[in-house]
């Protein structure tokens, strides 16, 4: 069984235990439930923004441990300060490290869209996300059908959020189109093996309809590389371990912006 697989099962697992504890009705009633999201494509387009999502990442899978200090209000805000278009908030528990708690701090601290980075196989994740100040969700295409996608988005943006659907090559791009997705992210990491390809990226890009924001997402380090991602029609990069891995990923970002 690949990583992948385990999440997924894990998942099943974490999903089915949530609703036994929190009602549908209770999630309702959440303190984020009636808020209107940020538009991610407002903010992925600004001017006086850089078209990065900054990612709180405290580990994962392919690297173990990446920062088992860093506080997230104190890291999501310097992210905001430093010019990230959207924040991206791990909620994943068991491989990553992430809790709900991080996305409610990071919602609480911040006025940009945020990212609820999880792995999304039940509508009742997607109520959760908006129960607890998300503005986007993300949709794996690798562990979700067409008709997944499609009813997930739909469900997603009848509640106002917005959608970014991740692929990782040609044949998970063509099966997955709907009109319920706001942007398309190319994840340059294989989940199946961890390899990282930025090539990957330029590789499809031209196969995204213009009608999709697009988003190179994962392994990215090199400020220089902004720009011919942007030259080659990306509108937004994912960018999370470059910066997590250092001791002061708010200082990471800045320093990595002014060289863009
Ligand atoms: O990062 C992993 O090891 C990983 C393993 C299995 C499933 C997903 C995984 N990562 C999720 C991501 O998409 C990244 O966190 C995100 O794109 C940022 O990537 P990076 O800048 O390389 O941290």
């Amino acid at each position: 069984m690949n990583i992948l697989d385990k999440i997924v099962l894990r998942k099943k697992e974490e999903v089915a235990h949530a609703k036994q504890l929190v009602s549908v009705q209770d999630l309702e009633k959440g303190e984020h439930f009636n808020r209107t999201p940020y538009s991610f494509k407002e903010f992925l387009l600004a001017e006086n923004r850089t078209g990065i999502i900054a990612e709180f990442k405290r580990r994962s899978p392919s690297k173990g441990l990446i920062n088992g200090i860093a506080d997230v209000a104190e890291v999501t805000q310097a992210y905001n300060k430093a010019g990230a278009s959207a924040i991206s908030v791990l909620t994943d528990v068991d491989f990553f490290g992430g809790k709900t708690d991080d996305l409610l701090a990071a919602r609480a601290a911040n006025t940009i869209p945020i990212l609820r980075k999880d792995f999304m196989i039940d509508e009742y994740q997607i109520l959760e996300a908006k129960a607890w100040g998300a503005d986007i969700i993300l949709l794996i295409a690798s562990i979700l059908t067409p008709k997944q996608i499609h009813d997930f988005g739909k469900f997603a943006k009848d509640l106002g959020l917005n959608v970014l659907l991740e692929v990782h090559d040609l044949e998970e791009l063509e099966r997955s189109f709907s009109p319920n997705l706001d942007a398309i992210g190319v994840n340059n990491r294989n989940l199946g093996d961890f390899t990282v390809n930025i090539q990957t990226s330029f590789d499809l890009v031209e196969k995204i309809p213009n009608e999709f924001l697009k988003i190179s997402e994962s392994a990215i380090s090199d400020p220089a590389i902004i720009n011919t991602l942007k030259t080659a029609g990306f509108n937004g990069f994912l960018i999370g371990e470059n910066f997590m891995k250092t001791d002061n990923p708010g200082a990471a970002i800045a320093d990595f912006v002014a060289k863009m």
